[in-house]
């Protein structure tokens, strides 16, 4: 990924932080690698950030903060605008850099980027529908309105799992709202943040607006950007018990949060359903990113009377996944992004085993990284792998009878991030969009992520919602005024 000197410090082959408007060496010069989990090279060295260059950013981020807010919203929707434009013409090298560092297929990163640009694209035309309100005067001679303004400096903090997308559908709307921004990117995967934020500087975007300090030790950085006074702000993605963490941490600042969580999304097929719909949702739902998305279907529910015949529908397909590097042609499953991600998916299947699970295909690691892609029935109801969020190529399968049964089943959880039901029958559909307690539903649908929806979970799925013409909402304050002293 040297090979990239637009984004990497060529000459010292570094990928040095991006703080205040340009490159910046890590405290004491220390940097970490970053490797292609597919074959364990090392395919970039990177300026590994403290405390201190965190504060350095947030201060480049404070000072940058006026000059930003200042500017009309169009004048800020031009520049994201451009930055769009950027993104797209450098789409093909940005879906190498996706793929090098966390695995997905080449086709994916490429839809990551243009997912991730999307926002960008979105957020530069919502800049401009920021709108006050006037409200009807409580008393003569005065009036009252209200306005919206930036919440000030802001932090993000992102996963590996779409390291572009993940990290866009923060910082574009936070940027449109006047908002400036420090990030930091998981540690597996730095370069996508890091390549993003050198074409927003290309773009325009003032120095100090978006900064993004990588790092291998979160929990410092991490301090230090929930600790900050001048941070307003955080918006993280990633594993409820980190959020669980950096809230508390937020605690003691007051800080505004988004918090886009775990989930554990059931995937529930009537007898009444398209079976062949069914099974094209359950590939595209569970497959997907190798099983590594927080909206994964996590485990089927499927009418008894179609059991059999979804599982062996399902079954077929998944048989003929290709498993392999994701820069490789024909790749349709890449690796697992670390060891500790392998080792809890096997902890998953075999626990299930021993519950008296059957797996119908797959269930082993291959090489590396890899997981076979696997579809595991007869799995008991409280099965561990029904429990946790599996985030691997693993379909559990358990067989239900009633509409009453599976709606309890679905929601014994403290997820509600995605959940999807399969059915022809409209009545149930309602029904069960009603009764399903998640954030999004998909009916008849496996794939309902996009930039014009409010993205977000419930209960200990997290709050907020981003995208649509909801997710700048995130980024403004709302302050209301008294106008007196009118009368004649
Ligand atoms: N709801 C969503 O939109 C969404 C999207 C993608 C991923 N996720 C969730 O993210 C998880 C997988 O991603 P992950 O493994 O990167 O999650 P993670 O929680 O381990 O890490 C996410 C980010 O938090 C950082 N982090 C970890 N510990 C920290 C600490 N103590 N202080 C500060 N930062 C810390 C990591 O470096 C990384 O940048 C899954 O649970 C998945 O469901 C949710
Ligand atoms: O896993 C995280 C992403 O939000 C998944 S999606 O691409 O937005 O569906």
């Amino acid at each position: 990924m040297n090979d990239m000197p637009r984004f990497s410090n060529a000459d010292q082959q570094i990928w040095q932080a991006l703080v205040d408007g340009g490159p910046r060496a890590a405290a004491g010069e220390k940097t970490f690698t970053v490797r292609n989990p597919a074959n364990g090279d090392v395919i970039a060295t990177v300026a590994d950030c403290s405390c201190d260059d965190a504060l350095s950013a947030i201060d480049a981020a404070q000072r940058a903060l006026p000059e930003w807010r200042a500017r009309t919203a169009a004048e800020r929707g031009t520049i994201l605008r451009r930055w769009y434009d950027l993104m797209i013409a450098e789409e093909d090298t940005l879906a190498r850099l996706i793929t090098a560092e966390m695995g997905k297929p080449l086709g994916e990163a490429l839809g990551e980027v243009r997912y991730g640009a999307g926002y960008i694209k979105w957020f530069a035309e919502e800049a401009e529908r920021v709108y006050g309100e006037i409200i009807p005067a409580p008393v003569g001679g005065a009036k009252a309105f209200v306005t919206r303004e930036p919440v000030g400096v802001c932090a993000a903090i992102t996963p590996w799992n779409f390291p572009n997308a993940m990290l866009m559908r923060k910082v574009a709307p936070a940027l449109a709202a006047g908002c400036t921004m420090v990030a930091k990117p998981a540690e597996d995967t730095p370069l996508s943040a890091l390549a993003a934020a050198q074409l927003a500087i290309e773009a325009g975007v003032p120095a100090g607006v978006f900064n993004v300090v990588p790092t291998s030790n979160a929990g410092e950085v991490g301090r230090a950007l929930t600790e900050s006074e001048v941070v307003r702000k955080l918006s993280f993605t990633g594993s409820t018990g980190v959020g669980r963490k950096l809230l508390a941490q937020c605690a003691g600042t007051v800080k505004r949060t988004s918090m886009e969580l775990g989930g554990n999304a059931p995937f529930i097929v009537f007898a009444d359903a398209d079976l062949d719909a069914a099974v094209d949702g359950a590939m595209a739902s569970k497959y997907r990113n190798a099983g590594q998305t927080c909206v994964c279907a996590n485990r089927f529910y499927v009418q008894r009377e179609i059991h059999d015949a979804f599982c062996a529908k399902l079954v077929e397909r998944v048989r003929a996944l290709k498993v392999g590097d994701g820069a490789q042609d024909g790749t349709e499953v890449g690796p697992l992004i670390n060891q500790a991600a392998l080792d809890k998916v096997s902890r998953l299947l075999a626990e299930a085993v021993e519950g008296g699970a059957r797996i119908a295909t797959g269930g082993a690691s291959t090489e590396g990284l890899f997981f076979e892609p696997t579809v595991v029935a007869d799995v008991a109801r409280d099965a561990s792998i029904v429990r946790e969020e599996i985030f691997g190529p693993v379909a559990p399968i358990i067989a239900f009878d009633t509409e009453e049964e599976v709606v309890a089943a679905a929601n014994d959880t403290p997820y509600g991030l995605a959940a999807y039901c399969y059915t022809r029958d409209l009545g149930r559909a309602w029904r069960m969009s009603d009764a399903l307690e998640y954030g999004m539903v998909g009916l008849n649908e496996g794939i309902i992520s996009s930039v014009a929806a409010p993205f977000g979970g419930i209960k200990q799925s997290g709050m907020g919602r981003e995208g649509s013409r909801h997710g700048i909402e995130d980024y403004l304050e709302m302050k209301y005024i008294r106008m007196g002293g009118l009368s004649a």
